[in-house]
């Protein structure tokens, strides 16, 4: 079952200045709490009394537009990846997504004379009005990161290769009160994302703790997250914010994403100025628009492309799901054959790193064995075994070395299984009876075991249909 999240509130930081200016102490208070706040959660709530305006407009624009009927908003397409309207009866989200909304007429031309022929201005106004407010807020927070990078030399550069795409997406109600998934759990793989929802939560943001945050939908405020884009051109520098999206009730969710991505052309790399020996460049530069492209035709071909930030990759942090068409083997050579012998994946919610080829893997074991003899840190760990205590559990450090040290002298040395060979064997003994004498009793119960087990599976499988069904 899929959990609510904990009532601790992101930060809300003001934006509502339309005159905000760079060196001005207003300037610097806010970017001080955006850096604070991105370092925290790579998230934050950025609030806007301009907004609070535009509200009624943006969520009637949205009921109207997919309250159209399904064939004419199956007419709304794209010739390049992830555009276009995607949505499926049996699924709780439908969405529509514009390319180079910053630019007004693209709204027209592209969406609006194609759901309406006969035209329909009110709602390119809106959606027009909206692009342009959420556009604005995405550059100044851009313009607060770079600075607080000392990368502002940067700033035309990142904003000139901008395209700013305008999602709209509406999750239907799914009419229960069981928490249900509406958006599996992701990092958007752009580079900002700014979005604004109506008043049915449902946005769930992953702490550093691992604890799903719920983020309350408030009319005045924009959630503002950082994507995998940037994290990868600040070489690491901020983590992109992890979230998802869990629905319930009996009314239909609306949210507006304005979603800035580099153009295809443009090499997202990490600069010259944030790589040195000490922070080697973690991320090899990559093209976003050519990776969406590899990810349909490589990774996951055929995936129905219901939400392009639900599948999102790039090619070294890169999330995909497994059971797409292609064996799994086949897809990682495919991956090693493009992007070379090292590069790290998501699955679910670990990174994994994909080793092949064995001078890497010798690399690994031998001249970076340090790095790879420690054990991950997972919740699970941590709580059953004591805080990561018990010696198969530990992390690589001097608790560890000690407790190995007493380990091979104390437990493993020659001498000392010798002379403790009895109780073993005493210990298999016993052990083995129980398990005869369990056994025993297990014949006899085995009908109600059966059945009991039967059970489970069954309702198992239900769960697993819907989880699948809800995907
Ligand atoms: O529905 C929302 O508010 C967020 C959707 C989302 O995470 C996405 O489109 O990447
Ligand atoms: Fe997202």
């Amino acid at each position: 079952m899929v959990s609510l999240g904990t009532a601790a509130k992101l930060p809300v930081i003001d934006f509502s200045n339309q005159n905000l200016k760079p060196g001005t102490s207003e300037w610097d208070s806010a970017k001080h709490q955006v850096q604070q706040a991105l370092e925290e959660y790579g998230c934050f709530r950025a609030s806007s009394d301009q907004v609070v305006e535009l509200r009624e407009a943006v969520f009637g624009a949205m009921e109207e537009v997919f309250d159209l009927p399904l064939e004419t908003k199956k007419l709304y397409v794209s010739d390049k990846p992830f555009r276009g309207y995607f949505g499926h009866p049996s699924k709780l989200l439908e969405s529509m997504m514009i390319d180079e909304a910053q630019i007004a007429e693209n709204i027209e031309q592209r969406l609006t004379t194609t759901l309406w022929p006969q035209g329909n201005t009110s709602f390119s106004k809106t959606l027009v009005s909206f692009t342009e407010l959420s556009t604005r807020l995405e550059k100044t927070i851009r313009r607060m990161i770079l600075e607080i990078f000392g990368m502002d030399k940067y700033v035309d550069e990142h904003i000139d290769s901008t395209n700013y795409l305008l999602k709209l997406m509406k999750y239907k109600a799914p009419q229960t009160s069981e928490p249900t998934v509406g958006a599996v759990a992701h990092n958007d793989m752009n580079t900002l994302t700014i979005l604004y929802q109506n008043e049915v939560d449902g946005l769930q943001v992953q702490s550093k703790a691992g604890e799903w945050i719920d983020v309350e939908p408030s009319p005045d405020s924009f959630v503002v997250m950082v994507g995998e884009s940037l994290y990868i051109w600040l070489n690491g520098g901020l983590s992109p914010a992890y979230h998802r999206v869990v629905v319930k009730g009996n009314k239909a969710r609306y949210s507006a994403g304005l979603f800035s991505a580099s153009r295809g052309g443009y090499r997202v790399k990490a600069p010259e100025e944030l790589v040195d020996d000490k922070n080697p460049m973690l991320f090899k530069p990559f093209d976003y628009e050519e990776f969406l492209g590899f990810y349909l035709t490589q990774v996951a071909p055929g995936a129905v492309p219901v939400h392009h930030i639900q599948h999102p990759c790039c090619p070294f942090v890169l999330r995909y799901r497994l059971g797409g068409q292609q064996l799994t083997h086949k897809t990682l050579g495919a991956m090693a054959d493009k992007h070379g012998p090292v590069f790290s994946i998501r699955l679910g919610s670990n990174k994994v790193l994909v080793v092949s080829s064995w001078e890497m893997a010798k690399e690994c074991f031998t001249v970076h064995d340090k790095v790879f003899s420690t054990r991950p840190n997972t919740v699970a760990s941590r709580l059953l075994t004591y805080d990561s205590a018990m010696f198969g559990f530990a992390p690589y450090e001097p608790y560890w070395r000690e407790m190995r040290k007493i380990a091979t002298v104390e437990l493993l040395s020659s001498n000392r299984i010798v002379k403790t060979r009895g109780y073993e064997e005493l210990e298999y003994l016993v052990m083995v009876k129980y398990l005869q004498e369990e056994m025993k009793s297990l014949q006899e119960n085995l009908q109600e075991v059966k059945k009991h087990l039967q059970g489970k599976i069954k309702s198992l499988q239900e769960k697993l249909q819907e989880e699948t069904n809800l995907q």
